[in-house]
């Protein structure tokens, strides 16, 4: 890898030069769409809806905090499930990296990030990913690979360990493209090659994002590319500095953020066609709903599929109450007569807009709390920061609206109180995500607290949906009752 990181370089572009070695970046385009560079803004749309903005979840940004926040590997007890092209071969699965065989350049660079034994969904797919093609007499066959898992399962790094493996450093043309939604999220996942590339400085990586304009004669030198699906187009079709027909790996990230930004499927096709059919193709997604599978079986031909299921999370360790409020001043005194009568650990506050967040973290301040409050119109990078506190227990309330909630891990936190019911659009309760809210996975097993406040003839209908949902009575606590409050936390 080139010892100058320069994705860390781009992240300073705005404050610092604008040239990097042969490649350049240039003053991105105003406006220019979410390939631009810029930094990773909270994207968080705020629809405006009467009187007060209701936050809508931004798959993108969402997907760059979940990679922000996990500074380590998510562990699942969970099985794999793999499901192999031709059923008849042997299903290789690896417990050491050494049995992959990897140069010594790229197991130093394993090992010093710190990985010491593959994550679940690298034990199955590094031996598929690195494989030698199979030969038929037709031609050889590569495997390729739709793969499946949550946030922070090790996707990356397999993938990043796959490109590197397969690049020949003495040919000094592009060999391995990689696709991801955004440039933000391009970033990141260059950052995983560069660092696990650090002991194989022979290996260059290019960025293909918009911005960084190449002139149409330059025949690119770097072996791996990384960057959106508009900008590579152009590098293969346009103005040709890849040749796509040598391309041997090609890999698909964040299948379920791409398939949601416009344009982006029809882009990612097209330069998929422009491979050779020899070229290995990876696929990978934390979701797998309908329409990202079926976008995955256009873009991987006779794939190996791995999936590894979540964790599933229940509410059978969870005291769950409500309380009947006339308005928000009552909820909030509510919550401070439950303060005043448990001792709370760390609690989390949901509230369905940013205006009610912010103006409950400024109300639970004035009373002496220490509080965090997440928005989204912060930064990613913000919201990260704030995440990290939280987990290390800076602060003891975490006031949230929605969107900016999912990936931290509750189990640390111990009382959650819905300010405001999770609703979905249509104004009914959003079950599964007063399960994230507030379930436990089976693994973990604590004990929890959950407090519904209602206010509103819609919220007490939420509720109801909500018990009838998941078949569990929700009871009611009366917190004027102190010696009641007391009770519950035993
Ligand atoms: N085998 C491993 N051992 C220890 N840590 C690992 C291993 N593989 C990955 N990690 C670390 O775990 C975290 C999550 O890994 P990674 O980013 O590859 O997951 P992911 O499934 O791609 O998630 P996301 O899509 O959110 O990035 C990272 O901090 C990474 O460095």
């Amino acid at each position: 890898m080139a010892t100058d990181s320069w994705a860390l370089a781009v992240d300073k572009q705005e404050s610092t030069t604008d040239s990097f070695g042969s490649l350049v970046i240039r003053s991105p385009p105003r406006g220019g769409g979410d390939a631009a560079p810029r930094k990773a803004k909270g994207t968080t749309k705020q629809v405006e809806n009467g009187t007060e903005g209701e936050e809508k979840e931004d798959k993108a940004a969402q997907s760059l905090l979940n990679k922000m926040i996990h500074t380590s590997l998510v562990n699942t007890t969970n099985q794999v499930e793999v499901l192999q092209r031709d059923p008849n071969s042997p299903l290789y699965s690896v417990k050491t990296f050494e049995e992959l065989r990897l140069k010594d350049e790229l197991l130093r660079g394993v090992y010093d990030m710190g990985f010491n034994r593959p994550s679940k969904i690298q034990e199955n797919a590094l031996p598929m990913m690195l494989a030698e093609p199979v030969y038929y007499p037709s031609g050889s066959r590569p495997q390729n690979l739709i793969a499946q898992s949550q946030s922070g399962t090790g996707k990356t790094a397999a993938f990043a360990l796959a490109m590197l493996s397969h690049v020949d450093p003495a040919n000094k043309w592009t060999q391995c493209l990689c696709i991801a939604p955004t440039y933000e999220l391009a970033l990141q996942t260059g950052k995983v090659i560069e660092q696990m590339g650090k002991f194989y400085p022979e290996v260059k990586l290019a960025y293909a994002i918009r911005g960084n304009k190449l002139d149409r004669e330059t025949k690119l030198q770097e072996q791996i590319v990384i960057g959106t699906p508009g900008t590579v187009l152009d590098w293969c079709s346009k103005l040709k500095i890849i040749d796509p027909k040598k391309i041997s790996v090609f890999v698909l990230d964040e299948a379920d953020v791409m398939i949601a930004t416009q344009g982006h499927q029809d882009q990612s096709i097209r330069i998929q066609r422009m491979l050779p059919n020899e070229c290995q193709m990876l696929l990978f997604s934390a979701t797998f709903e309908d329409s990202v599978w079926k976008f995955a079986e256009r873009v991987v031909p006779d794939p190996n599929i791995i999936k590894l299921k979540r964790e599933e999370e229940t509410l059978d360790t969870i005291k769950q109450y409500y309380v009947l409020c006339n308005d928000k001043d009552e909820k909030f005194t509510a919550l401070c007569n439950i303060y005043g009568a448990i001792t709370i650990a760390q609690a989390m506050i949901f509230c369905h807009t940013r205006r009610t967040a912010g103006w409950l973290s400024a109300e639970l301040t004035k009373e002496g709390h220490v509080v965090a409050l997440l928005s989204g119109e912060m930064t990613v990078e913000q919201r990260a920061a704030i995440i990290e506190r939280f987990r290390e227990g800076k602060e003891k309330v975490l006031v949230t609206t929605n969107v900016c909630s999912r990936g931290i891990d509750v189990e640390q936190v111990s009382v959650v109180i819905n300010f405001d019911l999770p609703m979905d659009k249509d104004g009914n309760a959003d079950n599964e995500t007063y399960l994230h809210r507030i379930g436990r996975t089976g693994r973990f097993g604590k004990r929890g607290l959950a407090v519904n406040m209602i206010d509103s003839k819609q919220s007490m209908n939420i509720l109801n949906q909500i018990e009838e949902h998941f078949n569990k009575k929700i009871n009611k606590l009366d917190t004027d009752d102190l010696d009641e409050i007391e009770k519950i936390s035993n």
